[in-house]
């Protein structure tokens, strides 16, 4: 799982054309009841042309192309580690300094950096020995006519006793300096190419009235030439009693930040009484909030959405807004089930990286009352939910192990738990309740982690 800062020292970065090019896109598509789940791809942006010349003069020199053909081989081993090459050129990896007047008011001494080889790929950013992961990165600030940028990450750090306290992520901000401006543009180019949101600002003296001649001898300084994909726009819907009150303080404390980091623009809900989240979701205006619903808390604020979303007259479109988790309950079973995370900071770092994963969604109908109930991964009825509720009212257990004979289990999640799908079109249970997949699946914000941590 330690991803970052690994010597690379040993490994050769070959020039290598992307797997698939320009706009190709690979997709897992789920082929049978337990495989694993369809994961819808991120857009991929266009690649950088400075890439394409790079591998022609390559292939222009007969040279050369004889060496690169040798080299292509040791390459695609390393192609698996690192990707495909981005950008490469000279970055210093800078501290902020105390200095008022050094370079550009920019609050960076850059007068005694030394500039070090560094390779920008699909995969990871590396400066000389060093290597940051693209996915601990976060985003990238980069003001407009500076040769400096900050990429934001969120790497693990490492545990003194890794057998007991798994490692946990942390913030930490790397600001590098380019060996001009067009090439500070270059790298920060790059990252927005790989999908990764930029904060673009304005230049430090922007404000300043004294210096607008000096500004405007600074190339591009007032235009923002980096394009990148525009953030997104989510709800988050919150519930303050979850994981016994402590849903509020991992928010704000954990998650937002990262959110913020990544450009997005929430509007945030804190759910006042049971029902709340269920009653939003099946009156929201989706229009307010295109990218999803992020849902703060256990599987139940989670389950409340989905009900609400499905209780809509336009239920189709309902069930393709995508429904971002954050586990912040008691329990979350199904982010740790489809995702592979239960923890808020890495979580959140799975929506950021987007992505969308698939799941199914089933209907349980009490036939008496006709009420239809959704869910995802398991549903209990009698004795397990009795439990549920009992386990913080012992007094009630004589009750319940009395109704033992009576209970019935529901579980279904077709193709995300092996072996316990419903397997049919319709189930009858007990007589009282019948439960069927339904044809479409709800779509979780992320994709599955590699390393379920
Ligand atoms: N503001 C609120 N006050 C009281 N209950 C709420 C509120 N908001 C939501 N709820 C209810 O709390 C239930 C449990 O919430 P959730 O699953 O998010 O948290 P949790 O900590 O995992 O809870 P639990 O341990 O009870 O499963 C939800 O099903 C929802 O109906």
């Amino acid at each position: 799982m330690q991803k970052f800062l690994h010597d690379v020292s040993s490994l050769r970065i070959l020039q290598q054309q992307p797997p698939n090019h320009m706009g190709s896109r690979r997709s897992q598509i789920a082929t049978g009841q337990h495989s694993s789940p369809t994961v819808y791809p991120i857009k991929r942006g266009k690649i950088k042309s400075s890439r394409q010349k790079e591998t022609n003069a390559v292939t222009d020199d007969p040279e050369k192309a004889k060496a690169s053909e040798h080299r292509i081989d040791v390459g695609d081993e390393n192609s698996n580690l690192l990707g495909y090459n981005v950008y490469s050129g000279k970055l210093s990896l800078v501290k902020k300094s105390k200095s008022s007047n050094a370079d550009e008011k920019t609050g960076f001494a850059a007068a005694n950096l030394d500039s070090t080889d560094a390779k920008l790929s699909s995969k990871a950013l590396v400066w000389g020995s060093q290597m940051l992961c693209f996915e601990d990165v976060i985003s990238v600030s980069y003001s407009s006519g500076v040769r400096h940028f900050t990429v934001h990450s969120y790497i693990h750090r490492k545990s003194r006793l890794p057998c007991i306290f798994k490692p946990q992520r942390s913030q930490k901000d790397f600001c590098f300096l380019a060996s001009s401006l067009e090439e500070a543009i270059q790298w920060v180019s790059g990252f927005a190419d790989q999908q990764c949101f930029v904060k673009c600002l304005p230049h430090p003296m922007a404000s300043s009235k004294k210096s607008s001649d000096l500004l405007a001898s600074i190339p591009f300084f007032d235009q923002q030439p980096i394009k990148c994909k525009s953030p997104p726009r989510v709800l988050v819907i919150l519930n303050p009693r979850s994981g016994h009150g402590r849903s509020t303080k991992v928010f704000h404390g954990k998650v937002e930040p990262i959110f913020e980091l990544a450009g997005f623009i929430m509007e945030v809900v804190k759910t006042t009484s049971a029902g709340h989240a269920r009653k939003l979701a099946s009156t929201l205006d989706f229009s307010t909030c295109p990218d999803g619903i992020i849902c703060v808390g256990g599987d139940g604020i989670v389950n409340e959405v989905l009900n609400g979303l499905l209780s809509r007259e336009n239920q189709r479109e309902a069930i393709s807004i995508p429904i971002g988790i954050i586990p912040a309950g008691s329990d979350n079973s199904l982010v740790w089930t489809i995702l592979g995370v239960r923890d808020p900071i890495s979580a959140a770092m799975t929506i950021v990286k987007g992505g969308l994963t698939a799941t199914d969604v089933f209907a349980a109908e009490w036939i008496q009352s006709g009420i239809i109930h959704y869910g995802t991964t398991v549903s209990y009825f009698g004795f397990l939910s009795d439990v549920q509720v009992t386990r913080l009212d012992p007094k009630k257990l004589n009750c319940t192990v009395q109704r033992l004979v009576k209970s019935v289990k529901l579980k279904a999640s077709g193709n995300n738990q092996k072996g316990c799908g419903i397997d049919g079109e319709l189930l009858k249970m007990n007589g009282q309740v019948m439960c069927s997949l339904l044809p479409q699946q709800c779509r979780l914000m992320g994709r599955p982690v590699k390393d379920p941590i």
